[in-house]
């Protein structure tokens, strides 16, 4: 499903300069594998999880995602990719305020693999508890229920794989559990392949597979190091 190989990304500083953030020689996920990816605050963890989706370009190296090469592509192309292969839920749920929830849902199939479908839209609410809340906007929803529409639009374009960057972050303890289980068993039913990032020994020790960006990039275990 993944297969990253000799991954580097630099960044133009702000006062000059490259600062070269990844340096990954290799990370591979399988079909449908869950993994939970940890590591120190600032290591690159958001940055490798945006070069997976496609919204950024790698430096040098390779990034192939259910075997279609991520560096090769043109900017439009990685759109398409993305549209097509990935979900993808952020920490602050990144949803349309002037859309209700079941319009945000629709926005998520807008360019994915199954099409426009609102009585599919309407199941996924259904199905993250929230079919009565589906003419809402986001401001009249409580938090954990915009991360719960948040999680049906990523799942809405029918993605192979699933990216959810700390999801849990601002959600209450209570609502983070049931958003947690929604994403890992939604995950599991459909055969989507999992990687989510958190800070949270709890919720990495929901998944069997734990990897640490230390061990992972190159640069970070250069740091982590030199800091201990
Ligand atoms: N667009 C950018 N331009 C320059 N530097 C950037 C850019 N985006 C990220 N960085 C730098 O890359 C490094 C890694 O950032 P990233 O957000 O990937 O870390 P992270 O592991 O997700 O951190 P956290 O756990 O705190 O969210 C940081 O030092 C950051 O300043």
């Amino acid at each position: 499903m993944l297969n990253i190989v000799d991954l580097v990304k630099k960044f133009q500083q702000p006062g000059g300069g490259e600062l070269t953030v990844l340096n990954v020689p290799r990370f591979q996920m399988a079909d449908a594998e869950q993994v939970a990816l940890i590591g120190e605050s600032g290591g690159g963890k958001t940055t490798l999880l945006h070069l997976i989706a496609g919204m950024l370009s790698a430096t040098s190296g390779s990034v192939c995602v259910d075997n279609l090469e991520l560096t090769k592509l043109s900017e439009q192309g990685r759109d398409r990719f993305r549209a097509a292969t990935i979900g993808y839920v952020f920490q602050t749920f990144n949803l349309l305020p002037a859309f209700t929830a079941l319009e945000n849902v629709k926005l998520g199939m807008t360019f994915g693999r199954g099409g426009v479908d609102a009585d599919r839209a309407m199941n996924l609410l259904d199905r993250v508890g929230l079919a009565d809340r589906a003419h809402y906007r986001p401001k009249q929803l409580s938090v954990g229920q915009q991360q719960r529409v948040a999680i049906a639009r990523a799942l809405a374009g029918q993605p192979k794989l699933l990216l959810a960057d700390e999801p849990t972050a601002n959600v209450d303890p209570a609502s983070a559990d049931s958003v947690l289980d929604l994403i890992i068993n939604s995950c599991q039913q459909d055969s989507i392949a999992l990687l989510m990032v958190t800070h949270s020994m709890d919720v990495a020790d929901r998944f069997s597979r734990i990897d640490r960006l230390e061990d992972i990039n190159r640069i970070a275990a250069l740091h982590h190091n030199s800091a201990s």
